[in-house]
């Protein structure tokens, strides 16, 4: 039975097996539907050897048959068939010929049917190669007035932008992909073919993970040695259980508890890993992903303040797999903001980012692992070589149980991937623009993402440099990934499949192929372009690509599914981290300390700090050093107090000095770590450590120094014979105190610029409020300001051994400063403030932090 027989609204067409048929919205297709749901070039039908058959050629809004999205249907007598939305989308049955019927060809639906009005005076004649007379109707030079917009040929009522059947109110099930598609399917992997089948023995425990031992093997660095098992219970239900993996077992996109468990039904995905299992019949369908996967947006908006400020308007595109997508657009036309917005680090208002047909926001704990943020600035730390900075990456990155090898083999074959393994040995920061960036890539590869993103790469880079960059783009699409680079240079812009280009007020004046671009404005020149948005910031440049012909190709049918608000998993599902806290923290610690060794000058300034600040305390003149004065005098000897004082302050500036950089200079790298599942809280126990280290260092020295040419006092108030000993460790606690506002202040400055002037003004103040260059105890206001102050409190703890109340007494009118008493319990509790003082700056860290992480991440 070679002929099959398509019936359309009334319409019929009688297949001949010696051709194809195109359907879709292309007036060009053999049946031609006005709905704008349906893609331009929505599917196929062919005979297959055997019987017809119908594919889906990666249409935005799926095809449809018994209410799952298909991918590959055999068409037989009675097969029905929804396009663009599997209730109300164009239905279209097949029948097999009557005999007296069969016609001998192909018959041509009505002209009416076949040719919507509006179409062909706009048609292209032979897409999707744009033919010589395209475009008619765009704008000439004189662009844009208003004349022209008046006479725009898209500005008339474009039929196929109204859809012709109601639009679904948010997509029900299957209908609109990813939004409303159960479990990440009726759109997604499953329309694919599954990569592999794998029997369930019923009453049995089918073990999934990295380790051979196991029944079903995913050789998958994110997967866990024991991730997972699937029980296939006797009275039928599956059932599927988290071994305590890394990172995570989902099921419909929505992750397990460590160690959970969840009953499956028929239509529910697992994720573990790239791979996607699901259940059909007694087996295991899984599917793996390796990058070839469509990617789109659609409605997406985002508003600002409190909703009164859009700075992303109705942004939507798609396309299909290993596609290269260059953003372009004049500054403040939203390009970051759409780029957080993809990413998932900061969620649009409205809309919604599919990621092969599942939404990218509901299934985000899963899918962001796939994802793949090349900032603009570097995200490694630059005074490390790139295999030793490659190495503690990954470290981070993938789960606790790969072993070192596991992951330094991964690092050398993204090194050869990159051709960075010749210098893999090399210091960054030596390497050229483009290299560094070849690096930050590499990072990103090291997961295997299928979506990459890329901010500004070539920005600061020469035009050989921006060539080999998006020739190095281009080949990673053409890999297998889907990239998206943000990018202000044009003049590599023909190697991307499709550009996005947006215009003043964050909408998009344009999406298609590059070289129509130019084009499609009526400019010969990006520069024109981008001067006609400057000097026509309040043309309707959004309502001017709305109403064109390459709208209707490239995003109409995107825009079909309504805008809705997008929607959020819960941020209990971020937590999930690949390494233990421990773990990161160690990581992190052995990162910092090669950072630090690497970093000679820093070194260097670190041991010279506490070596002149002694110094310059053991200038000056004290007669009698840091013990009693003379009996005749009463024992006083103020010199005691200037020394202990610069001693004070040279520690308070020492410890905040070596921090005050340290949370500011790798924001970035900060910002992206976190979105892969860094732990704030390890960070900064991470930096704590080592800075502590440096610092309780650094404490020591000073003191050698400070005290060493000096007479000390003789008795101590905790440890009787050694004062100078329970001087340090107030001069050590104190420096960690300090440290920790240095850390404060690093988190809270948005420019490292910043840091310094704050980093003087601290000291001045802890210089002013010690209580020894005037009295601040007994003065309401200023005595509680004091409490503030580290510095008070170390002087107050040095004090109480030196009993600087006798040192400085005045015999006319004494006036003890109450916390200098030399007593234990005074030592103690100057010790208690200053590790108080600390904690409380710990927290403002914290909390700084937040600020400066993607939004998803905010706890
Ligand atoms: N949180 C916010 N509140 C208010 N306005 C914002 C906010 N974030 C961004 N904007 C504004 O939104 C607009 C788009 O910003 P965005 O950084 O996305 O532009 P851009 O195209 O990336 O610019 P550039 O090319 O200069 O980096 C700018 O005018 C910016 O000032």
């Amino acid at each position: 039975m070679p002929e099959l027989v398509l019936e359309l609204n009334g319409q019929t067409w009688t297949l001949d097996r010696t051709r194809s048929y195109h359907l879709g919205r292309d007036p060009q297709a053999d049946l031609v539907f006005q709905d704008s749901r349906v893609s331009w070039r929505h599917a196929s039908v062919r005979w297959a050897g055997q019987g017809w058959v119908l594919e889906d050629n990666g249409s935005t809004n799926g095809t449809f048959s018994q209410g799952q999205r298909v991918q590959h249907l055999p068409l037989v007598p009675g097969t029905v068939v929804h396009l663009g939305n599997a209730t109300d989308g164009p239905r279209i049955t097949c029948s097999a010929p009557a005999a007296q019927q069969a016609p001998p060809a192909y018959q041509q639906p009505p002209a009416a049917y076949a040719q919507p009005p509006a179409y062909p005076q706009q048609q292209p004649a032979a897409y999707p190669q744009q033919p010589a007379a395209y475009p008619q109707g765009t704008p000439s030079h004189q662009f844009p007035q208003a004349q022209h917009a008046q006479q725009a040929p898209h500005t008339p009522a474009m039929p196929a932008a109204a859809p012709a059947s109601p639009v679904p109110p948010s997509g029900p099930p299957g209908g609109a992909p990813g939004a409303g598609a159960p479990a990440g399917f009726g759109g997604g992997p499953a329309d694919r073919g599954a990569t592999s089948l794998h029997r369930i023995a019923v009453g049995k425990v089918t073990r999934i993970g990295r380790a051979l031992e196991n029944e079903l093997v995913v050789s998958d660095l994110q997967v866990s040695r024991l991730h997972a098992e699937f029980l296939a219970h006797p009275d039928g239900r599956f059932e599927i259980r988290d071994m305590g993996s890394h990172n995570g077992t989902y099921v419909n996109g929505q992750q397990l508890p460590k160690n959970g468990h969840r009953y499956l039904g028929q239509n529910d995905t697992v994720g573990i890993g790239h791979s996607t299992f699901r259940l059909v019949g007694g087996q295991l369908q899984e599917f793996v992903d390796t990058g070839e996967v469509s990617f789109s947006a659609r409605h997406l908006t985002v508003k600002v303040n409190n909703g009164q400020l859009t700075i992303l308007n109705d942004v939507s595109f798609g396309v299909p797999e290993k596609s290269l997508i260059g953003v372009i657009g004049p500054s403040g036309s939203g390009k970051s903001t759409l780029l957080r917005a993809l990413t998932g680090y900061r969620p649009a208002t409205y809309g919604e980012v599919l990621y092969d047909h599942r939404n990218l926001y509901t299934h985000f704990a899963e899918l962001r692992h796939r994802i793949g943020l090349v900032p603009q600035d570097d995200i490694l730390h630059t005074a490390l070589p790139i295999r030793q900075a490659l190495r503690l990456a990954a470290q981070l990155r993938f789960p606790g149980d790969v072993a070192e090898a596991e992951r330094n083999a991964r690092v050398e074959e993204v090194l050869a991937e990159l051709k960075l393994s010749h210098h893999a040995t090399k210091r960054i920061s030596s390497l050229s623009g483009g290299q560094r960036k070849r690096v930050s890539v590499a990072l990103e590869l090291l997961t295997k993402p299928s979506l990459i993103f890329l901010d500004e790469p070539t920005s600061g880079l020469d035009p050989g440099m921006d060539r080999d960059v998006m020739q190095l783009l281009r080949g990673l699409a053409d890999d297998g990934r889907t990239v998206l680079v943000v990018t202000h240079s044009v003049a590599e812009l023909d190697l991307c499949d499709r550009v996005l280009v947006m215009a003043p007020g964050g909408g998009v004046a344009y999406f298609g192929p590059p070289k129509e671009a130019l084009n499609f404005f009526g400019y010969e020149t990006w520069a024109d372009v981008f001067s006609a948005f400057e000097n026509y910031r309040d043309y309707d440049w959004m309502g001017r690509w709305r109403g064109s012909q390459h709208y209707q190709m490239y995003a109409a049918d995107l825009d079909a599914v309504q805008p809705q608000a997008a929607q959020f998993q819960p941020m209990a599902a971020m937590q999930q981290k690949a390494q233990s806290w421990g773990s990161q923290v160690w990581t992190l610690m052995r990162r910092y300390a090669a950072v630090i060794v690497a970093d000679r000058g820093f070194l260097g300034l670190t041991v010279a700090l506490p070596i002149v600040l002694g110094a310059v305390s053991a200038f000056i003149p004290a007669d009698y050093g840091l013990g009693y004065g003379p009996q005749d005098r009463g024992f006083r000897n103020g010199d005691a107090s200037m020394v202990l004082l610069i001693l004070v302050v040279g520690m308070c500036f020492s410890g905040a000095a070596n921090a005050v950089r340290e949370l500011i200079k790798e924001r970035v790298i900060y910002e992206r770590e976190r979105a892969v599942g860094l732990s704030r809280s390890a960070y900064l126990m991470s930096k704590v450590f080592v800075l502590g280290i440096v610092t309780v260092l650094q404490a020591a020295i000073l003191s050698i120094i400070g005290f060493a040419p000096r007479d000390m006092p003789v008795e101590g108030v905790i440890v009787e014979d050694s004062p100078a000993l329970e001087m340090t460790v107030v001069l050590m606690a104190l420096g960690c105190t300090s440290m920790m506002l240095g850390l404060v202040i690093s988190a809270l400055v948005r420019t490292s610029e910043m840091t310094m002037p704050l980093l003087v003004m601290i000291s001045v103040i802890q210089l002013v409020f010690t209580g020894a260059l005037f009295k601040v105890h007994g003065s309401l206001g200023v005595e509680q300001l004091s409490w503030l102050m580290p510095s008070r409190w170390a002087l107050a703890g040095v004090g109480t051994t030196a009993d600087l109340n006798t040192l400085t007494a005045s015999p006319e009118e004494p006036d003890p400063d109450p916390i200098w008493k030399h007593e234990a319990g005074y030592w103690l509790l100057d010790m208690l403030m200053l590790g108080l003082l600390a904690v409380i700056c710990g927290y403002l860290v914290m909390k700084f932090l937040r600020r400066h992480e993607p939004e998803v991440m905010r706890n």
